[in-house]
């Protein structure tokens, strides 16, 4: 619970007032038992006993007062705290590198968010308001039947704390057995989170049958464990309950023989089971809060194992603020290697230089390494050997995010971010205006569509944009980088999606692109890739030839085979 005081410390003083409130309420609680020995001294002594009567009818309204209050403030606390962990869980997981995305489930990820916090949600609302609230009342509970009583005090507490101490071994294994049920609830939304999303693909291969079956396999391992911990945890509150009843018994087994002796008045016996029972009021509500603390340590656990997955640019040495504006090359790969995994070269040495203003065409066979090579450029991974250089600078000496306003990237699916069009327009330059979009959308003939929908720029385009077509989503994300003005295009297969009117649309939105643009595409299409001033041919991770088409079409007998198989409309045939 120690990594939870970095968000608590921000609600100090709220928290601050909670804490003498549950003085002021245990203050409260602690006088009740005194005022009832003392009308029951009163009683037996025939003296009048009206005045304590108020003061006790008096101590339980103030009780109802200040209780609430005190509820309250724990509550805002807790909630306050819960809503720290939250979203600092989230800009932690928005900003870890891009490998952890692929190396974990994003369902698993977005179930620690969700899940996770919502059981350190409970866990806090009741545990912290029970545990702040009780500790003052038992404590003083406590000191309270040492001074009537130590030997009576002795026995609650000796009973008590045998069934503290087996319960504190049983919640530590309950919390491992959180934390398993945790982690099987995520491989659950992880699992369930993927099928979701090629659920057309399951759809059309018959395999939702299938797809259930593995899901009901990852809800049962949840089961099990769950059911693993419920029989952990069964036996902690019938304990609890048994050592109250224990406690009781004998305090009144041998108060009552005292009394009998004339060694304890009835007042003192009963005003010692008043407060003990004010004691194993809290250490009840502990015993009954044992599986849901578990389960928020268990959740914790699973948080504090992504917050200490450092960040993207946790490890970054910077070593220049902005770009300067330089002359000569725009990128430089220098024997550039690279593996996703370790042992597996995906990029093996690629040397090559992209002059400014420039257009650069990146081809291959599928599996080359092209979509790795832009990735490269953007730091979503950094190379295992080699430098990429940026205007003449490393790129891993430059902050990532003055790296990435120098580049306008296209990626070859083009996923959609959740919003409206213009949501979507301005993701990379916030404060355009709307003619400045509407002109964008021309440029890829997404105005028309865009003017059909009622709501014009302002239309929801849903998660994933799926009420945009792939092509349109395509023309989308292009107008996009074309808004933000970039120095530097990356482009994945822009034109996948396109029709060859569309293509045709796509070139010319690109030849009107500011001439001082450096441009560098990935491409299939020869009618995309012939005009290009120069085109790298990349095969298993090497470059096999660069030059322009001509140059290519007579020397490198690979480009002519990619150029008369894969790409369309190859000339010279
Ligand atoms: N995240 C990843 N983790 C592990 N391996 C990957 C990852 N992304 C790509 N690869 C592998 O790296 C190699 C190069 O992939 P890349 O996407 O760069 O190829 P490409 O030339 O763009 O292919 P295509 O033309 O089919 O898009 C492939 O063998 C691919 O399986």
């Amino acid at each position: 619970m120690r990594e939870l005081w970095p968000y608590a410390r921000e609600h100090r003083r709220l928290l601050g007032a909670a804490v003498v409130l549950s003085v002021a309420a245990a203050g409260v609680s602690l006088a009740q038992p005194l005022v009832v020995g003392g009308i029951i001294a009163a009683v037996s002594d025939g003296r009048s006993w009206g005045g304590m009567g108020w003061a006790l009818v008096g101590l339980l309204a103030v009780e109802v007062g200040v209780g609430t209050m005190q509820y309250y403030l724990l509550h805002r606390t807790a909630e306050g705290v819960v809503l720290g962990a939250r979203t600092d869980l989230i800009r932690h997981v928005l900003r870890l590198p891009i490998s952890e995305y692929r190396r974990r489930d994003v369902g698993d990820l977005v179930s620690r968010v969700g899940s996770d916090t919502t059981l350190l949600r409970g866990a806090l609302t009741e545990g912290l308001v029970d545990a702040l609230g009780g500790v003052f009342v038992l404590v003083g509970a406590l000191a309270a039947m040492l001074l009537l009583d130590p030997v009576l005090a002795g026995v609650t507490v000796t009973v008590t704390a045998i069934v503290v101490a087996v319960s504190l071994l049983v919640g530590n294994r309950l919390r491992k057995l959180m934390f398993d049920t945790q982690s099987r609830l995520g491989d659950l939304t992880g699992d369930l989170t993927q099928t979701l999303s090629a659920v057309t693909v399951v759809r059309a291969n018959g395999a939702t049958e299938r797809a259930q079956a593995r899901l009901d396999d990852r809800a049962a391992a949840a089961f099990a464990v769950g059911v693993r911990a419920a029989r952990s945890s069964a036996a902690i509150q019938p304990l609890g309950r048994a050592a109250g009843q224990a406690s009781l018994l004998i305090v009144l087994g041998i108060g009552g023989y005292r009394v009998a002796a004339g060694h304890m008045t009835v007042a003192e016996l009963v005003t010692f089971v008043l407060f003990m029972f004010l004691f194993m009021g809290p250490v009840n509500v502990g015993f009954a809060a044992v599986q849901s603390v578990a389960g928020a340590l268990g959740a914790l656990q699973r948080i504090t194992e992504i917050r200490r997955v450092p960040i993207e640019d946790a490890a970054d040495t910077i070593r220049h603020r902005a770009l300067p504006n330089t002359v000569g090359p725009m990128l430089q790969f220098q024997d550039v290697h690279f593996a996703y995994t370790p042992g597996h070269a995906v990029l093996n040495g690629v040397s090559v230089s992209v002059e400014r203003g420039s257009r650069t065409a990146v081809v291959g066979p599928s599996g080359a390494g092209k979509t790795t090579l832009l990735a490269l450029i953007e730091r979503f991974y950094d190379t295992d050997r080699g430098r990429i250089a940026i205007g003449g600078i490393d790129i891993t000496e430059l902050p990532r995010a003055v790296l990435r306003e120098q580049i306008g990237y296209v990626e070859q699916n083009s996923p959609a971010v959740a919003g409206s069009i213009r949501d979507n327009l301005t993701f990379g330059a916030p404060h355009v205006s709307d003619e400045r979009c509407r002109a964008a959308l021309k440029a890829v003939d997404l105005l028309s569509r865009v003017d059909a929908e009622p709501r014009g720029l302002d239309a929801q385009i849903g998660e994933n944009g799926v009420r945009l077509s792939g092509g349109e989503r395509q023309r989308l994300a292009l107008a996009r980088v074309l808004l933000a003005e970039p120095p530097l295009l990356l482009l994945d297969e822009p034109t996948s999606s396109l029709d060859s009117r569309n293509e045709e649309i796509f070139q010319i939105a690109l030849d009107a692109t500011a001439s001082d643009q450096t441009v560098l595409i990935v491409a299939h299409r020869l009618a995309t890739v012939k005009n290009a001033d120069q085109i790298v041919l990349l095969d298993s991770g090497r470059i096999s030839a660069v030059g322009t088409h001509d140059e290519l079409l007579t020397s490198s007998p690979l480009y002519r085979e990619l150029a008369r198989h894969q790409m369309i409309g190859a000339p010279n045939r």
